[in-house]
């Protein structure tokens, strides 16, 4: 078990490759940092890149070619969770990927895995804020090639866009509009943190634009109704 009793605050970047997870994590750690907040910045990895890599030297297409799907997500999921464990004393985390991230990529690849990935990443905190970085997968598509490091194709993150937001955790969800300037996508993501734990900005709730935010309904299959939220275009 975790022992997170003592954590302030968990806020969880999400959202398909290249959807710029990385970058606003950073930016959002280093500017709740400026701030004076105690944070830690998590890269939740779950070494799928690596294995992948070594994959393909190997003359597989991806780490599920060469592990099978089953093996591929079991390593996934436990080095995703040796990630978040090993952040567990952050007084206030701001992880880059979190567990609703295995279970989208379990869902897109092999859902009767489900329950045991769920299971494994129990123990971790539900996050006080779960950032959506929500980017048509084109795009992301060219920003993963540009990247250079890894390979998804189009089709991949069409498919883990879909997961991500059949899960049941999507009713919690904010989605960023991700498709604009960093620093735009930054401001919202600022404003978001806000408004979700005021106690950390005493004095300067009213600062937030959440009033403004339109508000809308996740229908999964089978899965009680729960409220989503998708932040305001500029
Ligand atoms: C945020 C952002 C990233 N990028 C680039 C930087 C990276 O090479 C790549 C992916 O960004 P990254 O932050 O690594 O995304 P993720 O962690 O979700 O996979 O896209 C852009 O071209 N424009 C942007 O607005």
């Amino acid at each position: 078990m975790v022992p997170h009793e003592s954590r302030r605050a968990t806020i969880a970047l999400i959202g398909i490759d290249g959807a710029g997870k990385t970058t606003q994590a950073t930016r959002l750690a280093e500017w709740l940092t400026t701030l004076g907040h105690p944070v830690r910045y998590r890269l939740a990895a779950s070494g799928r890149r690596v294995l992948g890599n070594a994959a393909r030297h190997l003359g597989r297409r991806d780490s599920v070619a060469l592990l099978g799907p089953r093996m591929a997500l079991r390593a996934e999921t436990w080095l995703r969770h040796a990630n978040l464990v090993a952040a567990r004393n952050a007084p206030i985390l701001v992880a880059d990927r979190y567990d609703v991230c295995q279970y989208a990529r379990t869902r897109m690849l092999y859902p009767a895995m489900e329950p045991w990935v769920r299971r494994r990443l129990s123990p971790h905190p539900d996050p006080d804020v779960t950032l959506f970085l929500e980017i048509p997968p084109e795009v992301a598509h060219l920003r993963v090639k540009e990247r250079g490091i890894d390979h998804e194709t189009v089709d991949e993150l069409i498919a883990l866009d879909a997961a991500y937001r059949s899960l049941p955790e999507a009713g919690e969800y904010v989605f960023v509009d991700a498709n604009r300037e960093p620093d735009t996508v930054s401001g919202d993501i600022r404003a978001e943190v806000r408004s979700a734990l005021p106690g950390l900005f005493p004095g300067r709730a009213l600062l937030s634009h959440g009033p403004l935010r339109r508000h809308r309904r996740v229908g999964i299959s089978g899965i009680p109704h729960r409220r989503g939220r998708r932040l305001p275009r500029r």
